[in-house]
């Protein structure tokens, strides 16, 4: 179901003001907040003082009765405010201003501060599935393995400074010594086995800014999608990623591919992997992985990526 803006939007931006590589964007965060006002919005803007702010910030806006919260930072800070809004009928924006940002892609907003306001202005509300991660919620996605060791280890100083090839940098320096791992994963009580590389968990699409892990995911269907990459070294990583742009999910037998509504990881003979969340890393296994169906109001500007709704009513 999707529900029209009401005029008198109440709005609280949250932005972070160390994400991205921009110094000084709260000139234009006062911009957009002088659109949306002429539009007759209610719009304050605070920023965050910390990690982990954003969360209690908007779950103070949600108590508070806000209509919706904007998330005005990289992943990481869209992640952090949802996990203050899921279960409330507050609802979650983005404005993009990481390094990144994935979820204002798959919304398909501009990378333009005030197009992507001008977008958000024409928003419908709707009600979407998010993914949990131990007593993490996800919106985009759960890496396990090797992209979750490129995340905890990239350094930030690099990121503002190179931006997305802080990864790739990373990325590169780490895969050399990087090794499957054997770990018991059981998807929907299905036993799978292998040595790991890689599981993306995936809630929506898009990974990285240029690659559909995920590419079957819809964000309310109420399952999760699960890409496994199996393999003994990075070595095999280039061909498995041609399976995956192709989408031969499971006629390349390292690539596998399900839909399940839990995923349990869980370490054998003391081998662990670590895990990143929506870009950020949170742990390592063991972990228990699930969705929490329609449980998050989003808005959703007009270019939003059509292909993430199961069922789009008119
Ligand atoms: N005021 C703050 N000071 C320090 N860290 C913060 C602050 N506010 C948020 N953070 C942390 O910064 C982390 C990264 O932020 P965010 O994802 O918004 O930007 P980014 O890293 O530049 O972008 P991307 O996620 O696209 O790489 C968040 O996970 C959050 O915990």
């Amino acid at each position: 179901m999707r529900v029209s803006l009401t005029p008198n939007l109440q709005v609280l931006i949250i932005y972070n003001p160390t994400a991205g590589q921009s110094p000084n964007f709260k000139n234009t965060l006062d911009r957009v907040a002088n659109l949306w006002r002429d539009l007759g919005w209610q719009v304050q803007i605070a920023a965050t003082t910390a990690p982990g702010d954003a969360t209690t910030k908007a779950q103070t806006a949600a108590q508070a009765g806000y209509n919706a919260v904007v998330a005005a930072g990289g992943d990481g800070t869209v992640n952090e405010v949802m996990n203050g809004l899921v279960g409330t009928e507050t609802a979650l924006g983005v404005l993009p201003l990481g390094t990144v940002n994935i979820w204002a892609r798959e919304m398909g907003l501009s990378m333009d501060m005030l197009k992507a306001a001008e977008s958000i202005a024409k928003s419908e509300l709707t009600k979407i599935d998010v993914g949990m991660a131990g007593n993490r919620h996800f919106l985009l996605m759960a890496g396990i393995g090797f992209d979750a060791a490129v995340t905890a280890t990239v350094r930030s100083d690099e990121k503002k400074i190179l931006g997305a090839i802080a990864y790739v940098k990373q990325a590169i320096q780490i895969a050399w010594n990087f090794r499957g791992v054997r770990l018991k994963l059981r998807v929907d009580g299905k036993r799978v086995r292998g040595k790991i590389l890689m599981v993306i968990i995936g809630n929506s699409q898009l990974y990285g800014g240029v690659v559909k892990f995920t590419a079957h995911a819809t964000i309310d269907d109420g399952l999760l999608d699960v890409c496994v990459i199996k393999g003994r070294g990075m070595l095999s990583a280039p061909r498995r990623l041609i399976s995956i742009f192709a989408r031969h999910y499971n006629r390349d037998p390292l690539v596998q591919y399900y839909q399940a509504k839990q995923v349990e990881i869980r370490n054998k003979r003391g081998k662990h992997l670590p895990v990143q969340v929506d870009g950020d890393y949170l742990g390592t296994t063991p972990m228990s992985f699930r969705v929490v169906p329609d449980s998050l109001w989003i808005m959703v500007p007009p270019n939003a990526d059509r292909s993430l709704w199961r069922s789009v009513e008119g």
